[in-house]
């Protein structure tokens, strides 16, 4: 099989372009290419494919084999991959992903992709489409117990579910202890990405995300998107803010008027290779 690894602020995958390869047992390869060991080493596996709908269909997998719905530093290496391996010379793309068409706008430096914006569509906050069990309307500072410690989550879908966490210090944080305690908490039937935020200033916070089906990455883009609709619901923030996180910097923003959220960041290809599965 031949791929290429990319990755958006350090939230790497292994791409493989299925407009020319056939992949089968989708789920045990992703988890196979990914393993930092034995395989490849990444995040998880994405599939570029054609589209009935769009330019193209991103088909995105965590490394535990589960199937993401929405990826945001994924959907912008996709349009790097698309545009500078030729297979399209659009600079203005649809992309198809299981939480419908995203429209994307390329930044080019030397006749490539550096950056991209991508609008992230709107975010949802209905307990039922997050999902998250709950008889409220929105889940804004709700309180939470895990390991015996009080937390407050606040809890928004960008296509795939967010629980958002303010702390004080988001270093000291024991993550891959509580992580997976919030991923797999009963009140998120689909588990859930959860994210950890410290406020640096009003334009300025800085985060780390425990990934559903992936564990700590070292950014996740919906996440960033869903972290700063957190912080604007909670009035800690203005709409347009700078995530800093463990791979880099995201600038998100959140469009009130037409409840869109955009994000622009980095796309960077690593190498190219073949595996033998
Ligand atoms: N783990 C996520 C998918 C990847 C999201 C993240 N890598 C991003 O950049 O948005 C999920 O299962 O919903």
């Amino acid at each position: 099989m031949k791929f290429t690894k990319m990755q958006g602020c350090g939230n790497d995958y292994v791409y493989v372009d299925c407009t020319k390869e056939v992949i089968e047992h989708i789920p045990e390869t992703a988890v196979k290419v990914s393993d930092r060991h034995f395989g490849i080493g990444s995040d998880g596996l994405i599939l570029i494919k054609s589209s009935e709908t769009a330019d193209f269909f991103m088909d995105m997998y965590n490394n535990d084999g589960s199937r993401g719905k929405m990826c945001g530093n994924g959907i912008r290496c996709v349009a790097k991959y698309v545009y500078d391996y030729g297979l399209t010379n659009k600079e203005h793309l649809r992309i198809e992903t299981l939480s419908g068409i995203k429209e994307l706008d390329l930044i080019l430096q030397d006749g490539k992709v550096s950056q991209v914006t991508v609008n992230m569509g709107a975010p949802i906050l209905q307990p039922s489409l997050i999902p998250v069990v709950s008889d409220k309307d929105v889940l804004i500072k709700e309180p939470i117990t895990i390991d015996g410690q009080r937390y407050e989550i606040t809890c928004v879908s960008m296509g795939n579910p967010h629980a958002v966490v303010f702390v004080e210090d988001t270093s000291s944080l024991p993550i891959e202890v509580i992580g997976p305690k919030f991923e797999n908490h009963p009140i998120f039937p689909d588990r859930v990405n959860t994210e950890f935020i410290q406020i640096i200033d009003r334009t300025h916070i800085r985060m780390r995300v425990w990934e559903r089906g992936s564990g700590e990455t070292f950014a996740c883009g919906t996440g960033a998107c869903a972290s700063v609709v957190a912080c604007v619901l909670n009035g800690l923030t203005e709409p347009e803010v700078t995530v800093t996180l463990l791979g880099g910097d995201l600038s998100i923003r959140y469009d009130q008027k037409e409840n869109t959220i955009y994000m622009t960041g980095p796309a960077v290809k690593v190498y190219e290779g073949e595996i033998e599965l």
